[in-house]
């Protein structure tokens, strides 16, 4: 995408679509949300969207999927297909195929189903950033039957480069490249790490795995929970969120899952009537060596157990929404491997997936926005949230890569 393919895009507000130039500052062209004229954190004004576009992230669905679906990911970054082709072997070893396209499927009809049991009249668009079917035909499609007001929900819940802003970013590209930049509006909903709907599963998931290892005789001090998730980069880590709420090294994306990890503790002690220690890790690390990545590693912390007298293992995949190759490969392949090398009993809990109190909480979100539901009166379960609904300028901007144009924030 060329800048000058950037030129004169349509930024909508809440006055009406107009055009606006570039204001000097290179390509720094706002698609800004339609409701985010005044600039509210929470969009608390109704908002009549036409459909929900659900982003996805893609994976391939056979071998020769494989390497163009990896260009995909890393493009832009000039990485040869010899390199590619060791990072594919994950998915080689699945016969070329991620699981996650067919999540986000039956995802789709889920929602479907929740919204029409619900009597919401909205249809449902799904289109993945790095697969077939991209978002580019997804959007093409919403516009095609006049759906031109859309509110995205992408399958990830937390604030970061990868998990957030690269959504908006492609929202962003694909309005430009489609040409639907002057018709069509992306908003997205608000990062719902906290919300009810998303949690719920890590809370029975570890309540069930804590009790299956009390029940087995170990004290709780014998037991450890470990919240996994999404290693990044320290420098998207420290940019996650908005700059100014200084939370720490990890940025708002540690806090946000130490929160959440922390609330998941707190219900489980009060079912169980004993707390169990608990610790944040990260997978799936990549990029070179020198590079420094959110830490420890899960697969080393693990090592460590037995040295501290931890008999079990309770493996929670907090970062993530389904099975998909991080969780079969990264989780249920290695970190379970690690665990059995160290002697430890170990449970791998559930993905939220299509459990229906997350379908319902996703479809909540959409109500919000649809309703402009008070922020006092949002659901949240932790003190940070609720998160905001329209991203703050340079909110998880991607220091490495430079700055791209994103939908569903403010303007710089
Ligand atoms: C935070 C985060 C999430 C969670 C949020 C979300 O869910 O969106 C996530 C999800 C996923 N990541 C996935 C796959 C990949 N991620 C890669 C690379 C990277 N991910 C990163 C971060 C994240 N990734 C980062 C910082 C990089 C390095 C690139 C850079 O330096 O900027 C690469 C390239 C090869 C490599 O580098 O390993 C692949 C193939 C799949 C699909 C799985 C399937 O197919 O089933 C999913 C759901
Ligand atoms: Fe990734």
């Amino acid at each position: 995408m060329s800048a000058s393919g950037l030129d004169r895009v349509a930024v909508p507000s809440a006055a009406g679509p107009e055009t606006v130039d570039e204001a000097g500052c290179g390509a720094r062209v706002p698609f800004a949300s339609p409701a985010a004229a005044d600039g509210p954190e929470h969009v608390e004004t109704p908002v009549d969207y036409d459909a929900i576009l659900l982003a996805g992230f893609g994976g391939p669905e056979g071998q020769d999927d494989v390497i163009p679906f990896l260009r995909n990911v890393t493009r832009g970054r000039g990485i040869p297909d010899e390199r590619l082709e060791e990072v594919a072997h994950h998915y080689r070893a699945f016969g070329g195929v991620s699981p996650i396209n067919e999540h986000n499927r039956q995802l789709k009809a889920a929602l479907e189903a929740e919204l029409a049991r619900r009597g919401i009249d909205l249809p449902v668009y799904w289109g993945n950033r790095n697969w077939a079917p991209y978002l580019e035909e997804a959007v093409t499609q919403a516009a095609d039957a006049g759906d031109t007001t859309l509110i995205a929900i992408a399958t990830s819940a937390y604030s970061s480069f990868s998990s957030c802003r690269q959504y908006r970013e492609d929202f962003a590209r694909v309005l430009t490249s489609t040409g639907l930049g002057d018709r069509v509006t992306i908003d997205k909903v608000r990062p719902f790490f906290d919300h009810p709907g998303f949690v719920h599963t890590f809370v029975e998931g570890v309540n069930d795995g804590v009790a299956g290892f009390l029940g087995r005789g170990l004290a709780p001090e014998e037991i450890r929970v470990l919240f996994s998730t999404h290693s990044i980069p320290m420098t998207d880590a420290e940019r996650s969120g908005p700059s100014s709420l200084g939370l720490g090294d990890g940025g708002a994306y540690a806090a946000q899952h130490l929160a959440v990890g922390a609330h998941v503790m707190r219900r489980v002690a009060e079912r169980q009537g004993v707390e169990v220690p608990w610790d944040l890790v990260y997978q799936s690390r990549s990029g070179p060596p020198s590079q420094p990545w959110l830490e420890p590693d899960i697969n080393d912390a693990i090592e460590q157990l037995p040295g501290a007298g931890v008999k079990a293992v309770v493996i929670v995949p907090l970062g993530f929404v389904s099975d998909h190759m991080e969780v079969l490969w990264d989780l249920d392949t290695e970190a379970l491997e690690a665990a059995e090398e160290a002697g430890l009993a170990a449970v791998r809990t559930p993905t939220p997936g299509v459990d229906p109190t997350y379908v319902s909480g996703l479809v909540d979100l959409v109500v919000e926005r649809l309703e402009g539901t008070p922020a006092a009166r949002r659901q949240a379960l932790t003190a940070l949230g609720p998160w905001y609904d329209v991203c703050r300028p340079g909110c998880c901007e991607n220091v490495r890569a430079g700055f791209k144009p994103a939908a569903a924030g403010l303007a710089p």
